[in-house]
């Protein structure tokens, strides 16, 4: 138990992040139009090197351009490992509208990315004088980020979310497989004779849920690459959501509502938490620390459990 008090992370809905190329404009309006709760416009891997500059320039138009009503407006610049990543940042922030929100650092491998960045964004915005400050959020993919993963949460009070980046997770680690996300055929144990898999991302996601809930940071699931699995996305996004996570990525449209549905506290989960609550101030009524609900043991952890449940839920009605 520490005397220090557990920092909130901040009360926006997360449930789904849309990607879309930043070379592929036709399809701004319709992430704009979709139910994901962010949107992130992408610079790096999905945008071939030979389209970066015409992807910096559609969305930077696309920002002030296009109506994305309440959603979070993140945009995923390049890695510091490459020539590209300083001119996203000065041109978004020299160039882009403040409708934008945040920008989404791939690759983070240590606190100093972060630090090199806002000090960058900080001295943009200086100059240019814009009063609204943008936001981070981090992806650990690599072998360097989940080692400093507790560092990296920490880096700077702009960060508001980090999220697993499967797939070059899995190359950065050396893990034999080309699948990103979900369950991996050669990983499992087995007993007389039958085969029980296991899940390889758990502890990347236990990792990051810690250094997140540790520093008020939103921990969030990557991308699951097989759009045509709704029930391995529904699968991976219910683990990551029992594990604390608030989102997940969708990189196809039909994930948008899989994701929704999964983060979305349900009207069963609601209701047995606001039971306990009740259950509860009952038993504290009665000078009682402890009680008994639908034959289980509840207590005042269970107020803490019950209340994640209830805030989630009135957080996300409320948005
Ligand atoms: C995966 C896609 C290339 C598929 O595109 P497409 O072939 O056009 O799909 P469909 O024909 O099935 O599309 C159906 C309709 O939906 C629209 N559409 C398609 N994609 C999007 C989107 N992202 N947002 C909104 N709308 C979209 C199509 O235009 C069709 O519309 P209509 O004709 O009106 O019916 C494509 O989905 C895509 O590019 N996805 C995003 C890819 C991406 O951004 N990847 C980067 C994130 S994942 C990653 O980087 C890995 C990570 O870093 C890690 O290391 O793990
Ligand atoms: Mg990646």
């Amino acid at each position: 138990m520490s005397f220090r008090i557990q920092p909130a992370a901040p009360a926006r809905p997360n449930r789904c992040q849309l990607f879309g190329p930043g070379s592929r404009p036709a399809i701004f309006e319709k992430m704009a139009s979709s139910a994901a709760d962010v949107i992130n416009l992408d610079l790096e891997d999905a945008v071939a090197p030979t389209d970066k500059e015409a992807a910096r320039a559609n969305i930077i138009e696309a920002v002030s351009d296009i109506d994305w009503g309440k959603k979070t407006l993140s945009v995923r610049i390049n890695g510091l490992d490459t020539p590209y990543w300083y001119r996203d940042v000065v041109d978004l922030l020299e160039q882009a509208g403040d409708r934008l929100d945040q920008i989404m650092i791939p690759k983070v491998g240590c606190a100093a990315d972060i630090y090199a960045v806002d000090a960058l964004v900080t001295a943009i915005e200086a100059a240019k004088g814009r009063t609204k400050k943008i936001d981070f959020e981090v992806i650990i993919e690599s072998a360097a980020g989940i080692a400093h993963v507790e560092e990296i949460a920490a880096a700077s009070p702009r960060l508001k979310a980090m999220s697993l980046g499967a797939a070059d997770f899995a190359a950065s680690m050396g893990m034999q497989t080309t699948g990103i996300g979900g369950t991996q055929e050669d990983y499992y144990m087995i007993r007389e004779g039958r085969k029980y898999w296991s899940d390889p991302w758990h502890w990347a996601h236990v990792a990051i849920v810690a250094a997140c809930r540790t520093h008020g940071v939103l921990p969030v699931d990557g991308p699951f690459g097989d759009f045509s699995d709704d029930d391995g996305f529904r699968a991976q996004a219910r683990r990551s959501a029992t594990l604390g996570m608030v989102g997940k990525w969708a990189i196809h449209p039909k994930q948008i509502a899989l994701a929704n549905e999964v983060f979305t506290p349900s009207d069963a989960a609601v209701t047995e938490a606001r039971e306990i609550l009740a259950a509860m101030e009952e038993a504290k009524a009665k000078g009682e620390g402890a009680t008994v609900y639908k034959g289980r043991l509840v207590d005042i952890a269970s107020i803490k459990q019950a209340e994640v449940i209830v805030r989630q839920s009135e957080m996300i009605a409320g948005a």
